[in-house]
């Protein structure tokens, strides 16, 4: 990656809500904010009063359902829709139609859509490259990059109008990051992947997170493993924002007690009465020859554990239940139904 590393300054984000801070307590002014942002469709309201705002070098989930308010959302935030109401600041400055193409500049968006199917991938890359302003050197260097992380280098001759579905949304992707963007917009980038370009493109948005500090908003239905990249997420229905937050503050709220499975040889009855002993009623079976036991404070397994050898109940296996962003997600929006 080119585009110089993040200072060393640890900035105390607040992905949403709140005023980040950084290490001398100076508030960081957000890239992306939004203030009761609505839109209406013929009367009807697709997306309503949403608030949020996300820091610098953090990466940000947009989830929901179909028709939740995802896409209208960050056609809003990226200026490609006029609010009904509200309003949108990024890096500072308020979205207006006029800032509209000079912070496109510092944004990429990932769109499906302006692919030049007569051109090669490799000049497609270049022309958009161009487009964004970059020269020779840094765009030779770019369209290299982005053809490697992608999986595209040996496709690079190839027209756009012959590639496969997968291998569009890769080079879709590829655009909007190109010109190493401070913010980037994405719209399911991982899907139609197969699971070794998935896993390379979130590991190369991981880096960019983290060594550039670009700011990435991603609107996806992929939820699994989606917690390693995005630290803030914020959950759409009918649009409007039911939950959103840290990820882990918002696990540690919902799920405060920590859940162990405990594998056991032996007569379970004794196993779970001497757990009993330590947890009260916070333990039951589940299964043959497994305890399934809640915790108020994680130090308490060793003390479950002490309990079971003290009676002679070999322990097979202690495995933690980490509630996940696809627990938030389900359970969010099962409490809005
Ligand atoms: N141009 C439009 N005219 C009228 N209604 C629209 C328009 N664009 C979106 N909508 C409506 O707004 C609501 C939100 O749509 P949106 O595309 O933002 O949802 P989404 O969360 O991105 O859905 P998906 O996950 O299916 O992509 C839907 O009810 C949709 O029908």
């Amino acid at each position: 990656m080119g585009r110089d590393p993040a200072p060393a300054t640890d900035i105390k984000k607040s992905p949403v809500g709140g005023t980040a801070t950084d290490d001398g307590g100076w508030p960081v002014v957000e890239a992306v904010a939004a203030s009761g942002l609505t839109k209406c469709f013929g009367g009807r309201e697709a997306v309503s009063e949403l608030t949020f705002s996300v820091a610098p070098g953090r990466a940000f989930g947009l989830l929901g359902p179909n028709g939740a308010g995802k896409t209208t959302t960050v056609r809003m935030l990226t200026g490609l829709l006029t609010p009904s109401s509200g309003s949108v600041t990024l890096f500072g400055e308020k979205l207006t139609a006029d800032d509209a193409h000079t912070l496109r500049a510092r944004i990429g968006v990932q769109t499906d859509t302006n692919l030049y199917e007569a051109l090669s991938v490799r000049e497609n890359l270049r022309a958009w490259g161009a487009l964004y302003g970059l020269a020779a050197p840094a765009l030779v260097r770019r369209t290299a990059e982005i053809l490697a992380v992608l999986g595209l280098a040996d496709r690079a001759d190839s027209l756009v109008g012959e590639l496969s579905k997968g291998m569009r949304q890769k080079l879709s992707v590829g655009r909007a990051i190109l010109h190493e963007p401070e913010l980037v917009f994405l719209d399911e980038p991982t899907a139609g992947l197969d699971p070794e370009a998935a896993v390379e493109l979130t590991k190369y948005l991981k880096e960019m997170v983290s060594g550039l500090r670009t700011t990435v908003i991603i609107c996806t239905h992929q939820l699994h493993g989606l917690e390693s990249l995005c630290d803030g997420v914020g959950i759409l229905k009918g649009g409007r924002l039911v939950v959103a937050g840290d990820v882990h503050r918002l696990l540690s709220q919902r799920w405060p007690r920590r859940r162990y499975l405990i594998a056991v040889a032996g007569d379970l009855a004794v196993a779970k009465r001497a757990v009993s002993a330590v947890v009260g009623d916070a333990v039951h079976g589940a299964g043959d020859d497994v305890l399934d036991v809640s915790l108020d404070e994680e130090g308490t397994i060793s003390s479950v554990v002490e309990a079971l050898v003290r009676q002679r109940v070999p322990v097979r296996a202690v495995v933690p239940q980490h509630p996940t962003l696809q627990d938030l997600y389900f359970s969010a929006i099962e409490d809005h139904t």
